[in-house]
């Protein structure tokens, strides 16, 4: 039995239904198919998740927004139109987001959690009715009827472990079920979002849940490539992965797979097929949990920009006990996460993302290292990009990083720091956010020109 989810890009449009339609049918294993609201068109478009936080957004400032209510409720139109679909689907649509717009605001984040998910919940209506018109046994099911209870952390849920009892029950479920994705219910029976492109987790909790064979993760590539095919043209395409090598390079910018998604498979021990809906015939990439290191040290190169850094230099810092625990709880004091803490004898750096630290929280920050480690130096340095380097056979071989320093180097490329990860899988160079593409281009040549992935 089959777990198959389908991404925003393979529900942009009725074209793109007719696909999953065919994909789905074409194999009885798949049982459960989760849908994401319908994503971009082309390059320029919008996705109905965006649209739908642009309408919550306005409702909440007490105005209504009537040209993103109508471009929303306008894309499902469009593919219902093309599908032949009966006319009430949309005003199904259309009724029920009008409802949810003008509903309670005390509380922003539910509101708002409520309205985004309103995205895949429509779109899994739409297309339970696409099947049945097409003859097919296959029907909406509610995440709450369902029991995909999660945590109360709005836009960020976790599942809670009971979810994963109650969804094998939709094993017996009669004909196909479709299921929204990026979103469950919190023990209050309120809607919670998880983080953003979400629904790739939801595929793996109802994966493992159902104790499927296998989760199929159709999305718009082949595979998953050993870098961003933005920035490389046609890269190697990666056959099998582990899934500690994939959460790594997810979490470090393969935004194709959502870092969080492969806990849940993995736990339940279910490989996960990543496919592409417009050639479901290839044979994608495999997450697994172990594979044969014949690709060399390196298995796939992410980079992600929207870092900042912050040094602290401090003569013997490192005999001084306690010195760490109360310099991240300054950062605690801020809520703030940090990614990386790379460190020598007389200096750290806290890497985190930009975005959490504002011009008047880097003052005070900066103001109570001095003041209250009586460091040396603090230095914030912004603007930084964090290029990944992940592979299990890293651990086996001599030299990698020396290879990969080379490579920066000859590209003119200044490494600002670099980090180790402790599972030895995987390590961290963070440039200037201007050299990330000649950094990215420089490794890849490095490591994968002549290599069969
Ligand atoms: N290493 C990678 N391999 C494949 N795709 C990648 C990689 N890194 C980034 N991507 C991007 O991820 C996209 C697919 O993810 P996404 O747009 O979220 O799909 P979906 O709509 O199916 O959820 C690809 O079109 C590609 O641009
Ligand atoms: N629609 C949600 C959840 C999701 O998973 O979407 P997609 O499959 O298009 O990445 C988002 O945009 O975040």
């Amino acid at each position: 039995m089959k777990v198959v989810k389908f991404g925003g890009s393979s529900l942009s449009c009725a074209e793109q239904l007719a696909k999953v339609f065919q994909i789905v049918v074409s194999d009885p294993e798949r049982k459960a198919v989760v849908v994401s609201a319908p994503g971009k068109r082309d390059a320029e478009d919008t996705k109905v998740t965006d649209l739908l936080i642009e309408c919550a957004a306005s409702y909440l400032q007490g105005k209504e927004d009537n040209e993103a209510f109508e471009a929303i409720v306008g894309r499902y139109e469009s593919i219902a139109k093309e599908l032949q679909l009966p006319r009430e689907v949309v005003e199904g649509i259309r009724a029920s987001l009008l409802q949810l717009l003008n509903s309670d605001r005390s509380n922003p984040q539910k509101y708002m959690d409520a309205v985004k998910a309103s995205g895949e919940d429509n779109n899994a209506k739409l297309i339970a009715a696409y099947f049945q018109f097409k003859g097919v046994e296959a029907s909406y099911v509610n995440p709450k009827d369902a029991g995909l209870l999660v945590t109360d952390e709005p836009g960020n849920a976790q599942p809670l472990p009971e979810t994963y009892e109650s969804l094998y029950r939709l094993r017996e479920h009669a004909g196909i079920v479709i299921f929204p994705g990026f979103f469950g219910f919190n023990e209050e029976g309120e809607i919670v979002t998880f983080s953003r492109s979400g629904s790739d987790i939801t595929g793996s909790i109802l994966a493992s849940g159902m104790r499927a064979d296998v989760y199929e993760n159709f999305t718009d590539v082949d595979a998953v490539y050993s870098v961003n095919p933005n920035i490389i043209r046609q890269p190697k395409e990666i056959i099998e992965i582990t899934y500690r090598e994939m959460r790594e390079l997810s979490y470090a910018g393969f935004s194709v797979f959502h870092d969080e998604a492969l806990m849940p498979a993995f736990r339940a021990g279910i490989p996960v097929n990543v496919k592409n809906t417009n050639q479901p015939d290839k044979p994608g990439t495999m997450i697994v949990k172990e594979r044969k290191l014949t690709n060399g040290p390196v298995i796939g190169i992410a980079s992600d920009d929207g870092f900042s850094s912050i040094y602290v230099s401090k003569y013997l810092l490192n005999r001084e006990i306690g010195f760490g625990r109360r310099l991240l709880n300054i950062l605690e004091d801020f809520h703030l996460s940090f990614e990386h803490m790379p460190s020598g004898i007389d200096d750290i750096s806290i890497i985190l993302r930009q975005q959490q630290l504002s011009e008047s929280v880097e003052e005070q920050i900066v103001q109570r290292i001095k003041e209250e480690l009586h460091a040396d130096d603090v230095k914030v340095q912004r603007d930084l990009a964090l290029i990944m380097m992940v592979g299990e056979g890293m651990r086996e071989t001599v030299g990698t990083a020396a290879r990969a320093s080379t490579a920066l180097a000859r590209a003119g490329v200044n490494i600002e720091m670099i980090n180790q990860g402790s599972s030895e899988v995987s390590m961290m160079f963070g440039v200037k956010a201007g050299d990330e593409r000649k950094a990215v281009q420089a490794m890849y040549e490095e490591f994968f020109a002549g290599v069969t992935v």
